[in-house]
């Protein structure tokens, strides 16, 4: 039988999926609520004993006897209470972990250029703060279904088995102030958005600070950056304080509102007692009559304050749902056949980013397996941009195609499983040195580590492949992460691998072994090589010299020829490098 898929953006499907712990917050939630109704009853039914007992019309015993039963029905529904608010707070962790889930999945196959566009602060917040609300909202709404809906139904019920004319004028204050609640929504989602949107303003601001502390502290821009920082601060306090004020301050005008019926108790269940109202009443029906009104107009306000909660986690909600879109699972690999790459073909391909400057014009060039292609080019003339392309972050005009199979046009799951890409920043993660190359591979870690030479200083370390390398690889050395990253990427080996200036940080001898390393390593692989430096492109099957987005594409020696730009860096650069050694 076809498993249902899991519908990760409705909020009904979180409800369904815990339907076992649902069951029985609903048995609990009964008894609880229903049994509530026993405590107005034996309070009313004891003070008509009293009443009795001073009259001599009743004993002792009667009266032991109702205390026992109402001590009873205390013990019953306590109990019961326990174990719903138990499984209430379970429900609500269920959804708030899955959730988290979901949007964490989502977050790691959306695009970096899309995640950078959202802000990463906003991200945080969302991942945090909005689902945190969203669970809260859940919760409260499946407690106050029982602790209210059930409970104002039996409350209801009740007061019309004692005079429906007195219920019905009394119970008409309570959805007065469920209207209120109702019209105060706009306010409570307006303010809750500008909380959340500040929220994560200052977390971007606070991200901005830990990441940029060096620089201002070089370059003396501390106290700029600290107004600017508190000025975020005062705005976020500004914006939780008017959230907050309507979260709280609504409340005890729902409840008093509701007790407004309590007058009319006053007037005419007195009325009822002294037998002059619409029915004949004992003390003890009007004890009970208005203890269940009290409690009733306890529930209603509480209804109230659901209905804010519910306009809170929508807010929430309205925020994350783009992020909760059902993911279609990767699929599992089983062909055994390892996957190629035979040829590449970049065909007139133009691209722009978002902001419309075209940044790659008509670039065209094959490439076939085993081979190593060049590129590099003047300052900003789009080197790292055709490299970047080949993420499909952004739509590219033209065609790219892997054995003419068009790249855009690739499952995510293919399309990353034929691109490798390694870009300025080597994205290392805090965890051991062997893990941040292995990523759950089972292979032997030494083989990557020699062929990007940093088997020695691996082994000098003090846990070897297993020292933590800290926070995005804080604690090593430029040249150490960058051949770290390497090393990942070779490891996870794709058809064709884009690596842009992996080398930028290594010396020249160290370049050279590595570069030989990689030759071997990548035989049947396609290799883009994104570079500044022109030494190791003599030994390289074509190069692309890139000048304003355009591309020239032939081989080292017709350049040297052709290009005198490229002549003069690459002879600046060989006369450079002999001097130094
Ligand atoms: N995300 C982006 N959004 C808009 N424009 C961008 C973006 N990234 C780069 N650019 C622009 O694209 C142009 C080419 O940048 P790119 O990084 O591709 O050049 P490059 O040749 O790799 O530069 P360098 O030699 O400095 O490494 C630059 O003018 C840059 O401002």
């Amino acid at each position: 039988m076809k498993k249902e898929r899991f519908q990760s953006d409705r909020v009904l499907a979180y409800f369904r999926l815990e339907w076992k712990v649902l069951v029985l917050i609903t048995l609990s939630g009964l008894i609880y609520n229903l049994g509530l109704l026993a405590g107005p009853w034996f309070e009313g039914k004891m003070t008509g004993c009293l009443v009795d007992i001073l009259n001599g019309n009743s004993e002792t015993a009667a009266m032991l006897s109702l205390v026992l039963g109402y001590v009873a029905a205390i013990a019953i529904v306590q109990v019961s209470r326990y174990v719903k608010r138990f499984y209430v707070r379970r429900f609500a962790n269920n959804v708030n972990r899955r959730m988290k889930q979901v949007l964490y999945r989502s977050l790691v196959t959306k695009s970096r250029a899309s995640l950078k566009e959202e802000g990463e602060g906003d991200v945080m917040t969302k991942a945090i703060l909005d689902v945190d609300d969203c669970a809260e909202g859940m919760r409260k709404f499946t407690t106050e279904i029982f602790d209210t809906g059930v409970a104002l139904a039996a409350y209801a019920l009740m007061l019309l088995c004692y005079d429906w004319r007195l219920a019905l004028l009394s119970m008409l204050f309570p959805p007065i102030s469920y209207i209120t609640a109702e019209k105060m929504k706009k306010m409570i989602q307006r303010t809750g958005a500008a909380y959340k949107k500040q929220s994560g303003l200052l977390s971007a601001a606070t991200l901005d600070r830990a990441q940029n502390a060096i620089t201002y502290r070089v370059f003396g821009c501390e106290k700029e950056r600290q107004e600017a920082y508190e000025a975020d601060l005062t705005a976020y306090e500004k914006s939780a304080i008017k959230a907050n004020i309507w979260n709280t301050a609504m409340p005890p005008v729902y409840r008093v509102i509701s007790m407004a019926g309590l007058l009319f108790i006053l007037c005419f269940g007195q009325k009822n007692v002294l037998g002059t109202g619409w029915k004949s009443w004992s003390i003890a029906a009007f004890t009970t009559f208005l203890a269940c009104f009290v409690k009733l107009s306890v529930k209603s306000s509480s209804a109230a304050k659901l209905f804010n909660a519910v306009h809170k986690a929508q807010v929430s909600w309205n925020r994350i749902k783009p992020l909760m879109a059902p993911k279609e699972e990767p699929e599992e690999d089983r062909s055994q056949e390892k996957k190629v790459c035979r040829e590449l073909k970049v065909e007139h391909v133009n691209f722009a980013y978002p902001d419309g400057k075209k940044i790659l014009d008509d670039i065209s060039f094959t490439a076939k397996k085993g081979e190593i292609i060049g590129i590099t080019g003047s300052v900003a003339c789009g080197k790292s941009t055709l490299g970047k392309v080949f993420l499909c972050e952004y739509p590219y005009e033209g065609s790219i195609s892997c054995d003419e199979k068009e790249l855009r046009a690739m499952r995510d799951t293919e399309r990353t499983g034929t691109i490798g890409y390694l870009g300025h920043d080597p994205e290392l993660f805090n965890d051991s040195v062997k893990n941040n190359i292995l990523m759950g591979e089972n292979k032997n870690v030494d083989d990557f580590l020699k062929a990007v030479c940093l088997d020695q200083e691996v082994a000098g370390m003090e846990d070897g492949t297993e020292t933590l390398v800290g926070n995005g690889g804080v604690r090593l050395s430029g040249g150490q992460g960058q051949r770290l990253a390497l090393a990942r990427t070779l490891c996870h080996k794709k058809p064709v691998l884009i690596l842009d200036d992996p080398f930028s940080a290594l010396d020249k001898t160290t370049e050279r072994q590595i570069f030989a390393n990689l030759k071997e390593l990548v035989r049947d692989n396609i290799v883009l090589l994104i570079s500044h430096r022109l030494y190791l492109f003599p030994e390289m099957d074509q190069i692309i010299w890139m000048e304003n987005g355009k591309a020239k594409v032939d081989t080292h020696e017709n350049l040297l020829r052709e290009v005198p730009e490229y002549r003069e860096l690459f002879e600046e650069q060989e006369e450079k490098g002999g001097r130094e050694s």
